[in-house]
């Protein structure tokens, strides 16, 4: 059995993985982590230092000011972490790269396979369109998301300029004074509403032609399996930063 413990266990993510596990036969929850000790079927903690439960992995699930504590105490407890959370400032992200060199971290803003097949679909489509379409990204979430854009929305922009050399400017949303789009803009755009749990598009908008790439996610029962899967996958690895193309290339 694995040993997991949940880090942002009374979130909505927090609730998924709880499920995912239930389902499982592979992982056993022995410890959560929240801002509130909240009554769960295990023990809550209020930072993963305090746990006093033997583990053998993290899934965090958070907030991203979170995420400095969480690294800081997982590679002095030697435990390999999943991190799902988005958000991350250049600091975060810095650090979370440092403390990849002594337990092996996962960060994915995104664990769904489709999503991470979209990334795939739209970096090719993006060799072949970008010289003659404009290219535009529109994310939709729920009304209860507190970053924005999304991290998988990030994510895609920045595959798209890795792939083209970074060809573009991003330009978060426009408004009265944006003026006409330049040519090395991709635009990113955040809906807000309802309880939509995540829908990524990428637009790439030609002369006379447009090619839609669009990923919907209808529950959020695939972020949990695929953090799950993620967990199992990190377990007894060397210390470094994986991502799911790593998870994908092992099969
Ligand atoms: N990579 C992926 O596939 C996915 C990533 N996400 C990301 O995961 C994150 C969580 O999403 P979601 O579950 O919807 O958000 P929620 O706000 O529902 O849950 C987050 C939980 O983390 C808690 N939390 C906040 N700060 C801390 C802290 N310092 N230590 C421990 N716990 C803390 C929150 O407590 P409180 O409410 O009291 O602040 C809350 O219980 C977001 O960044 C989201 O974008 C979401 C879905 C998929
Ligand atoms: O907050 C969410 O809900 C989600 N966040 C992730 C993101 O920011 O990309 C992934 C998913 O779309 C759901």
């Amino acid at each position: 059995m694995i040993r997991l413990i949940l880090h942002g266990c009374n979130g909505k993510m927090g609730k998924n993985v709880i499920d995912a596990v239930k389902n499982s036969s592979k992982f056993t929850i022995v410890a959560g982590v929240d801002k509130i000790n909240s009554k769960q079927d295990f023990p809550v903690y209020s930072r993963l230092k305090e746990v006093k439960e033997p583990a053998d992995v993290v899934i965090d699930f958070s907030f991203h000011t979170a995420i400095p504590q969480l690294v800081e105490d997982a590679a002095e407890l030697n435990l390999p972490v999943v991190i799902a959370t988005t958000g991350l400032d250049a600091k975060e992200e810095a650090l979370v790269l440092e403390k990849s060199a002594q337990i092996p971290i996962f960060m994915s803003a995104n664990m769904s396979l489709g999503i991470n097949l979209l990334v795939k679909l739209v970096t090719q489509a993006a060799k072949v369109l970008y010289e003659n379409s404009d290219i535009e990204i529109i994310e939709k979430h729920h009304n209860q998301k507190l970053d924005a854009p999304s991290g998988t929305a990030l994510m895609i922009a920045k595959a798209i300029n890795d792939t083209l050399g970074n060809t573009f400017n991003f330009t978060y949303g426009r408004n009265p004074s944006s003026g006409k789009r330049e040519k090395n803009e991709l635009g990113i755009h955040a809906i807000r509403g309802g309880t939509i749990v995540g829908e990524h598009e990428v637009i790439f908008a030609g002369r006379d032609e447009v090619l839609e790439i669009k990923h919907t996610a209808q529950s959020r029962a695939v972020f949990a399996e695929g953090a799950l899967k993620a967990a199992e996958f990190i377990i007894g690895k060397q210390p470094k930063l994986y991502s799911m193309k790593d998870l994908l290339e092992e099969g």
